[in-house]
């Protein structure tokens, strides 16, 4: 798809002609629109860094997979190509791809192409989310209190009654309305949703005897009472709770990840 070039037209108000023209600068909008495997979102590319950087929690022994916040799907693109949920056109489209590093990212040595993919990805979103192989979705307000038995229920299989998950990604923003209390009390309010998810949700280590299963990546705006729910919530409950700051997200954003690894269960 080609990069506007052309001038932008003066009914463009000067603030959202700034806006325009450093997104259109933006490497990563630039690498989104450029990339064969065509991910919807520049989110997608903050995904795979977090996962090549901050330690694999995309790995082959995870089956099953809930992605909150998905719309418009970037995350959920680049997951269901790990479990290799990929129709045979991308897959051609990928094979011929001459940035063979890109492709090796996302999908391994290209002998280890599966057909088919493997477990169960459940995306949700307030908004709709378009169809992506290999991927169940749900459009619903997660903090409505249906919204977690829904998931569950989208999760469950014969080899997975009790619609356990071993990875839960979080990237749900509300609104920013610029409003620092509101903006952070909205985030904490997402925050203690997944959280509660969590708990009844995400397979513990000792459920599969390893150490570092039970996977939580979770978006958040830096604020002290974030830091607060880290340390009482997070750091007790997981072996390790690290901060992660991909190169793709905007250096002027207040948002940042937990990358939170070994789900113990609640200990306090
Ligand atoms: C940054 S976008 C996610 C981008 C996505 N990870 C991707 O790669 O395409 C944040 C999303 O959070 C969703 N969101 C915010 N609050 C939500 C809520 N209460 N329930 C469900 N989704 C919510 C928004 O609708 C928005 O689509």
């Amino acid at each position: 798809m080609p990069l506007p070039t052309a001038p932008l037209s003066k009914s463009v108000p000067p603030s959202s002609r700034a806006w325009l023209a450093s997104h259109f600068r933006d490497p990563y909008v630039k690498a989104r629109l450029s990339h064969p495997a065509q991910f919807r979102s520049r989110s997608a590319f903050k995904l795979i860094e977090m996962h090549e950087q901050y330690g694999s929690f995309l790995t082959r022994d995870v089956q099953t997979v809930v992605d909150l916040g998905a719309a418009p799907g970037g995350w959920s693109q680049v997951v269901a190509g790990k479990m290799g949920w990929t129709t045979e056109a991308e897959m051609e489209s990928l094979a011929e791809d001459k940035t063979r590093d890109a492709y090796e990212m996302l999908y391994g040595t290209k002998n280890e192409q599966p057909q088919r993919g493997r477990g169960t990805i459940v995306a949700a979103d307030l908004l709709h989310i378009p169809p992506i192989p290999g991927v169940r979705t749900l459009q619903i307000d997660f903090l409505s209190p249906e919204a977690g038995n829904l998931i569950r229920a989208m999760l469950m299989s014969p080899s997975n009654p009790e619609g356990k998950a071993d990875l839960i990604l979080s990237d749900m923003a509300a609104n920013f309305t610029g409003n620092q209390a509101r903006d952070t009390e909205a985030s904490l309010d997402i925050c203690l949703a997944v959280y509660q998810f969590v708990k009844t949700n995400l397979r513990t280590v000792q459920e599969t005897g390893k150490k570092y299963s039970g996977t939580l990546l979770l978006k958040h705006f830096a604020h002290p009472l974030l830091t607060q729910f880290r340390k009482e919530s997070l750091e007790p409950n997981f072996h390790y709770v690290i901060f992660c700051k991909p190169d793709a997200s905007r250096k002027g954003s207040a948002e940042g990840y937990w990358l939170c690894k070994g789900w113990k269960g609640v200990q306090r």
